[in-house]
């Protein structure tokens, strides 16, 4: 690769002299040995030999390029599987998108062939500069005295143009956001009518967009033109004083003429390089987002020496387990006070000497973290193959809780053990081999029914997985399809009903065979027929598992070895169901409420109008 950008050089560099010669030697006739074929024929191999090493350059950096931009892509995507979910309830899905595609891509300008232009150019700079000082070392001084000046203007202004192209990502990072959180919810913007409060909203964002963009272009072009002056001035120097020169018979017409194509070359460069610095200042920034996010600890990792977890008995036990949410939010903009988050990158750099380079590290936009206490002193024990219902009003902590034993979250205190060892010191993926967690909104990818049952257990055989969506009330509906299990589902499963994903994702969950089984019942959203299927699936799922399930039905309620009975963060009650009711405590009040909702008043009425 290099040994191509060398090969490169020799035209450029040559070619001055060839003309010296041409103009000096050769057309004057002069007794040196030259003649016009051989000087024209070398002119021409150099050429051809040019032609070929800048197509090669280009392809070989173009492939290396995209390669390095594929492997740092693959990196983040990779990272952010390690990060819990305290990490994503932080940050917007738009905002992380943004980061893989937008600043990877913006990276990519700068890996590319960027990077390597400059690398030439920048050594391109240096022969231009001794080959002018060869052929005339006062002229050359002249000459270059200017570019100085172009030095203190770039690192002053480069800064400037870091903060904005910052300002510029950060904003585009939450354009990004917005639109995917409000076209994945553009049902309810089309429902409350919001169309054209959300696209005011929009044109709101993009117009602070558009602001720092400008911003950054106009310093560019400034430093643009300012280099363009440099470039102006040095030649009028070099033609006003070497044009004396030859006039005095100090230098001769071709050496002047070489001089200022070196020149050229010495300027090309630096004008090259001004004009595209908004871009490269632009992908530094895209450069240090991605480090940022790279930079990110997982804070639930396995610990050094993760035991493996070959068999699993699925003994649970709580051990005062608390818990705070903790979320990062950033401060609103104010009109009153005039704070703005974006008034931080808006600041002027600090710089000691005008002659350094500024600092260019901003601090982010300030932010504020808000707490909640989620769970507070939780404990209990749950034995092999015991079914534990979570019951308890909304917002108690249900979900909270069944969160910390796959470590989507890690308990703040307390601990948490399995079969008798701290959940920490297992292999996480060991761990959540033994795991098997079904939701009230079950995600199913795109792809076909097939890939959406096996996706825990790639190995599994076709009967298998037919045994699975069988056990799962799936099969019938999965065989009315035409394509029957290689039918293929939009995105999230979108073609399908509540009651047919829940099923697919009981068949998920079944192949799996955890020892270990998370249930959010989503029976409350299911018809009286779904509810009845996807009820039996459940409680053939349950069998033979410790299972947590976040209770909605009565049944699962009744029949559940223990009820813990969930209230601001804390177990308020716990036991079996009929413990509890003669107790005569919340779950009693729970209980009753939830009977007299399925007992409405016109049916009372009815069958006393009846009797
Ligand atoms: N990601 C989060 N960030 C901050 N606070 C949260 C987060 N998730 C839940 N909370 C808060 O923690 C508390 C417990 O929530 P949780 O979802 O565990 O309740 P729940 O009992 O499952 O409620 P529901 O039955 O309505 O689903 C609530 O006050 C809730 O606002």
């Amino acid at each position: 690769m290099f040994g191509l950008g060398l090969l490169q050089y020799s035209v450029p560099l040559a070619s001055p002299w060839l003309t010296k010669i041409l103009i000096d030697d050769v057309l004057p006739q002069k007794d040196t040995g030259w003649t016009l074929k051989g000087v024209l024929l070398i002119l021409g191999s150099l050429y051809a030999m040019n032609l070929i090493v800048s197509f090669l350059k280009n392809h070989v950096a173009a492939k290396m390029g995209s390669r390095m931009v594929a492997g740092i892509r693959r990196q983040l995507y990779g990272h952010m599987q390690q990060m819990s979910q305290r990490f994503y309830d932080n940050r917007h899905v738009g905002g992380l998108l943004n980061r893989i595609v937008n600043d990877v891509n913006g990276a990519q300008n700068l890996i590319g062939t960027t990077v390597i232009n400059i690398a030439f150019d920048l050594i391109m700079v240096i022969f231009a500069a001794v080959f002018l000082f060869t052929l005339n070392w006062k002229l050359a001084l002249l000459a270059l005295w200017i570019l100085p000046i172009y030095y203190l203007t770039f690192t002053n202004m480069n800064v400037r143009i870091r903060y904005a192209s910052r300002a510029v990502n950060r904003q585009m990072e939450r354009i990004s956001g917005m639109l995917v959180e409000r076209i994945s919810g553009m049902k309810i913007v089309q429902s409350f009518n919001r169309e054209q409060t959300e696209l005011a909203r929009f044109d709101k964002q993009t117009e602070r967009h558009i602001n720092h963009s400008l911003a950054a272009q106009l310093l560019s072009n400034m430093l643009g033109r300012t280099s363009e002056f440099v470039n102006y001035s040095g030649t009028i120097i070099t033609w006003a004083v070497g044009g004396a020169f030859v006039l005095t018979g100090h230098m001769t017409i071709g050496a002047l003429i070489a001089f200022l194509a070196y020149l050229g070359q010495l300027y090309g460069p630096i004008q090259r390089f001004a004009d595209v610095n908004v871009t490269i200042q632009n992908s530094l920034t895209n450069i240090e987002r991605i480090f940022e996010l790279l930079d990110v600890e997982p804070d639930v990792k396995n610990a050094d020496n993760a035991l493996p977890m070959k068999s699993c008995e699925g003994d649970i036990r709580f051990k005062n387990v608390c818990f705070t949410y903790e979320t990062e939010v950033p401060l609103p903009r104010n009109e009153e006070t005039g704070h703005d988050p974006d008034l931080i990158e808006r600041q002027k750099p600090q710089k000691p000497f005008y002659w350094l380079p500024a600092q260019t590290n901003t601090p982010p936009p300030p932010t504020t973290i808000e707490s909640r206490k989620a769970l507070e002193g939780i404990s209990f024990h749950a034995k092999p193959g015991q079914v534990v219902a979570l019951v308890g009003p909304s917002g108690a902590g249900k979900s909270t809780l069944i969160n910390f034993i796959p470590r989507f979250y890690d308990a703040d205190r307390g601990a948490l053990y399995l079969d008798g060892k701290d959940i920490k010191e297992y292999d996480i993926h060991d761990l959540r081999k033994h795991i098997a967690v079904v939701l009230q909104e079950n995600i199913l990818f795109s792809g076909t029914v097939y890939d959406n049952i096996v996706y825990g257990r790639p190995d599994a055989s076709k009967e298998e997985v037919i045994e699975a969506a069988t056990a799962a009330n799936a099969h019938d509906f999965i065989m009315t399809w035409e394509k029957g299990y290689d039918t293929v589902l939009g995105e999230r499963g979108m073609r399908l009903s509540g009651g047919q994903r829940q099923r697919l994702a009981i068949a998920r969950a079944l192949l799996k065979d955890p020892r270990i089984l998370i249930l959010d019942e989503a029976t409350s959203a299911l018809d009286a027929e779904s509810e009845a299927v996807v009820t039996e699936a459940l409680d053939r799922l349950m069998k033979n598992r410790t299972t947590f399930v976040i209770a909605h039905r009565l049944a699962t309620v009744v029949r559940a070895d223990m009820i813990l009975v969930m209230n601001n963060g804390q177990i308020a009650e716990s036991g079996t169901h009929e413990q509890l009711l003669l107790r005569g405590g919340l779950y009693r009040e729970l209980y009753e409420k939830q009977l007299k909702a399925m007992r409405p008043e016109g049916l009372e009425l009815a069958e006393r109008s009846i009797s």
